[in-house]
């Protein structure tokens, strides 16, 4: 700042001296009338300033004795000379050149402000000035009027202010309300880069980057409206532009200050580069630490590896996983803790897969978790104790900040519970739950390995399909537990048959499949399955229940029967029904011919749902004795199909199970139903006395729900009374669904209808269902009848039975009487009534009456023999 200039700017505080403009008004000469030089220079004189007046020469025509003062020098010896006399010879030529352009285009000026300017005294020395410029036209030339200012004691305090400011440890900055600089110190010029001079005189904006500049200014001239002390920047972006273009963070104080009238700006600006690098060491330093702490709370291992599967650091979950310390791990290879097995053929997979050949090393690993995707996966870890634990791996590589993988993150957690369950789901999905024994899908899979290695091998093996005769009557009749427990026997036993190459499955319900390898096809494997048949028919003791269940078993075997599992299966099936309609607790070996017997079946279903449509059945009538007294009481309706397949009658027991198999049954049921009905209230009609029709009904019938309503509708269209009409169920539609049974049995007997159970004694030894339902008639099955003569047995049973019913007041039918000792045995055991072909076998409606008159004048003609023998 020691250059002598003009203008605005520099290292000085600039303001302006208000004695000058009031001066020149007064001595504006060529303005006031009247005026001459000795006014003039009263005024002058009278002029708290040092005043001189200069000529266009530079020549000072006018001095005051303040100019005398403050130079030194005596008014004569300033009279006539050159105004440069006054200043310091340094910077004299600048001063002509500046007088002269004065002069050229005079006006009101300062001189000096804001720079340094010094006037020389006579004994030599400077002093600090300001000087203030006036044009003055008189006597008719341009005079100048300078005021001229000592600042000697403002310098001083400026230059305090100075090294004060140069002295602080801030780079600071004054600024004026103009937003131009005029104080720097050393500090600032370090901080942006430009020198001193550069900066003096600039706009504060220059310092700061173009996109700030705008705003800057309106927050500068909010300052100067009203400034204040207040900080800048504190908390927010703000940055200072360096010379080289660079920006540098900085904070800001700012300070207003005053120096006479003018307001500037201190500004103490700091660099907060440091300051912020700290920050964001701290905050990474933080980051680091929540990260490493959120590594070790985690409860999935977390190990990081170098590109080569080098371990370079493990959570404290990974350790407990493993049971290896983190120091144990770190640079060590992760293949450590894998299971060389399971890379191997991960890597023969790999190597399926991409046709390259690939090392079982830590590149299978990674394969995929190199890529960008995350690898998960299923891996298996080796602890320390060689534990092998089942993990759930995801990997993940790491990168760089150029974006190059530069490791790899596998973050594993235990999935030994999933596997279990998983495990436990599977088998639960190819086991039976009860028996634990393979269920069909598992079955299905392994007959298939075993079809493959009898094909490998050459030998044949077998299926059988068993099935348990009458399993759900135990269910129904003794309760599930005890069924439960009978199948579980059965499982047992027949796992201890088998070999440990052998499958026993469980197919649902009492239904088993055995699968047999390895077989002989001749008599031992026949003796294999009587062995079985056997094993199963030996009594079992359950709940105090002493049970023996027989079973139905079809057998095929493989490549003879069929060569694939689903085929063998069926064709199994296939021979299981026939051992169930050839009387069941047999076995029966598939043949091609069971096979046109179901088709038979299928045909047989076709034919006789055309012929239930086209009224081609018929129904018959059996008629019914009383033993008592010989006489009719009643008829079975028997459905009949004289017609039936290519015009050759089917007898009911065979289109019967095919009626109930198709559903075909609900149909033909009510139509016996309705026909026997209507043809009874006729006969009724017809003898003039009571007669009964019983009617059969299959299990079908029996399980719909609305069937009383079909029965009190039949009775309804034929005006039958309902005592008249005899149903006639079965045991084991008894012991199905026995809540089901009771209640639709009271239905019937709620109608008025009987209740009479066909077949009695085949079923069940438990009797005492007798009790349970409301029956109120009991058919002795034929098979006792039969043998009757000939079989003790079955005389005592019928004796049994017999007693028993009327102790109950269940009155009894004896079915198949052939002979006449049948009947005398049966009526003298008290046996209510009889039917069979020693009466009559079925005859049509037509037909009845003519039979019913044969058979009740042949009781007559016997009743007259008697008598006539009695006398
Ligand atoms: N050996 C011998 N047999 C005799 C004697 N007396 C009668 N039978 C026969 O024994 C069967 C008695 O009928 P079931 O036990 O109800 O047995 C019936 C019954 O279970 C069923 N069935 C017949 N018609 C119907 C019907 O309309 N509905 C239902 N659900 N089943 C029917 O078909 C089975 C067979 O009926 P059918 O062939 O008519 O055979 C009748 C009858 O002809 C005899 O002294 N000796």
């Amino acid at each position: 700042m020691s250059e002598y200039g003009y203008g605005m700017g520099g290292g000085r505080i600039a303001r302006a001296d208000p004695n000058i403009a009031d001066l020149t008004s007064k001595v504006a000469g060529s303005e006031v009338p009247g005026l001459d030089q000795h006014h003039v220079r009263e005024v002058i004189e009278a002029a708290p300033n040092a005043m001189l007046m200069v000529n266009s020469r530079g020549e000072i025509v006018l001095a005051n004795s303040q100019a005398e003062k403050l130079f030194g020098h005596t008014r004569d010896e300033l009279l006539r000379k050159r105004i440069e006399v006054l200043i310091p010879r340094r910077f004299r030529q600048k001063h002509e050149r500046y007088r002269g352009g004065f002069f050229t285009r005079p006006d009101t000026r300062a001189m000096g402000a804001g720079r340094d300017l010094y006037g020389l005294k006579k004994d030599g020395s400077e002093v600090p000035i300001e000087i203030g410029l006036n044009p003055i036209n008189m006597f008719d030339g341009v005079f100048v009027l300078a005021s001229i200012i000592d600042i000697t004691e403002r310098k001083r305090a400026e230059d305090r202010l100075r090294l004060v400011i140069e002295a602080a440890p801030n780079a600071m900055l004054m600024v004026n309300s103009r937003g131009e600089i005029v104080l720097v110190n050393s500090q600032v010029e370090k901080l942006f880069g430009h020198t001193r001079d550069e900066l003096l005189g600039q706009r504060i904006e220059s310092l700061i980057p173009e996109r700030f500049r705008h705003h800057h200014k309106q927050y500068r001239g909010g300052f100067f409206a009203r400034p204040d002390t207040r900080a800048m920047g504190a908390g927010r972006d703000l940055y200072g532009l360096k010379k080289d273009g660079t920006e540098v963070p900085i904070e800001i104080g700012l300070n207003p200050l005053y120096t006479g009238d003018e307001h500037f700006v201190l500004a103490s600006v700091i660099d907060i580069t440091e300051r912020l690098n700290a920050q964001k060491l701290q905050r990474a330093v933080q980051v680091n630490t929540l990260r490493q702490s959120i590594l070790d709370s985690l409860p999935f291992s977390i190990i990081a590896t170098n590109t080569d599967g080098i371990i370079l650091t493990a959570n404290p979950a990974a350790e407990r996983m493993l049971g290896y310390s983190r120091q144990e791990l770190i640079g060590q290879s992760v293949l450590m803790i894998h299971d060389a097995r399971e890379l191997e053929s991960r890597a023969t997979v790999l190597a399926h897969q991409t046709g390259r050949i690939i090392a079982p090393n830590f590149q299978v690993i990674v394969a995929a978790g190199s890529q960008d995707a995350a690898d998960e996966r299923e891996w298996t870890y080796v602890c320390k104790d060689d534990r092998h634990v089942p993990v759930n791996l995801a990997i993940t590589a790491m990168r760089d900040d150029s974006g190059t993988v530069n490791g790899f993150l596998k973050v594993a957690y235990d999935i030994t519970e999933r596997k279990r369950a998983e495990a436990f789901i599977n088998h639960l999905a190819h086991h039976d739950a009860l028996t634990d024994l393979p269920n069909r899908t598992m079955l299905l899979g392994r007959l298939e390995k075993a079809i493959r290695q009898s094909q490998h091998h050459g030998g044949p093996l077998a299926v059988l399909m068993i099935d348990l005769d009458h399993f759900k009557q135990v269910n129904d009749l003794l309760g599930h537990p005890v069924g439960d427990q009978l199948l579980l026997n059965i499982a047992n036993r027949l796992q201890s048959r088998v070999r440990d190459a052998d499958t026993v499955a469980r197919l649902g319900g009492d239904e088993f499949v055995l699968v047999l390898t390895e077989i002989d096809e001749g008599n031992k494997f026949l003796a294999t399955v009587e062995r079985i048949m056997k094993a199963i028919s030996e009594p079992m003791s359950i709940d105090g229940h002493e049970l023996v269940i027989t079973p139905s078993i079809g057998g095929c075997v493989f490549p003879t029967d069929g060569t694939d599992a689903t085929t063998l299966l069926k064709y199994a099936d296939t021979a299981m029904y026939c051992a169930k309609s050839a009387g069941r607790s047999n076995f029966q070996l598939f043949t091609p011919g069971m096979l046109k017997q179901a088709e038979e079946k299928l045909v047989m279903g076709t034919a006789l749902r055309h012929a239930i449509e086209h009224h081609e059945l018929e129904v018959y009538y059996q008629p019914e004795i009383s033993l008592w007294d010989g006489t009719v009481i009643g008829m079975e309706a028997l459905a009949r199909w004289p017609n039936g397949l290519n015009g050759v009658a089917v007898t009911p027991d065979r289109f019967i199970p095919v009626a109930e198999e198709t559903g075909l049954i609900l149909q033909l049921g009510e139509w016996v139903l309705r026909t026997a009905c209507r043809d009874c209230a006729a006969m009724e009609n017809r003898l003039g006395r009571r007669m009964r029709v019983a009617v059969n009904v299959s299990t079908r019938q029996f399980q719909q729900k609305e069937w009383p309503t079909v029965v009190r509708r039949a009775l309804e269209e034929s005006g039958l009374q309902p005592h008249s009409l005899e149903i006639e169920i079965t045991e084991s539609m008894l012991m199905q669904n026995t809540e089901e049974s009771a209640e639709m049995l009271h239905a019937l007997r709620r109608l008025g209808v009987t209740v009479v159970v066909d077949d009695f004694g085949t079923g069940y030894s438990s009797l005492s269902y007798l009790t349970r339902f409301p029956i109120d008639k009991i058919k002795i099955d034929r098979s006792f009848v039969r043998d009757l003569d000939t079989d003790a047995a079955d005389a005592a049973v019928i004796n049994a039975i017999i007693a028993m019913a009327h102790s109950l007041d269940i009155r009894v039918v004896a079915e198949g009487v052939e002979t006449e000792q049948q009947q005398n045995y049966l009526r003298a055991r008290a046996c209510d009534e009889a039917q069979g072909l020693r009466y009559s076998q079925a005859v049509s409606i037509d037909e009845l009456q003519s039979v019913m008159a044969k058979i009740e004048a042949h009781r007559l003609r016997h009743l007259r023999c008697q008598a006539l023998t009695a006398r």
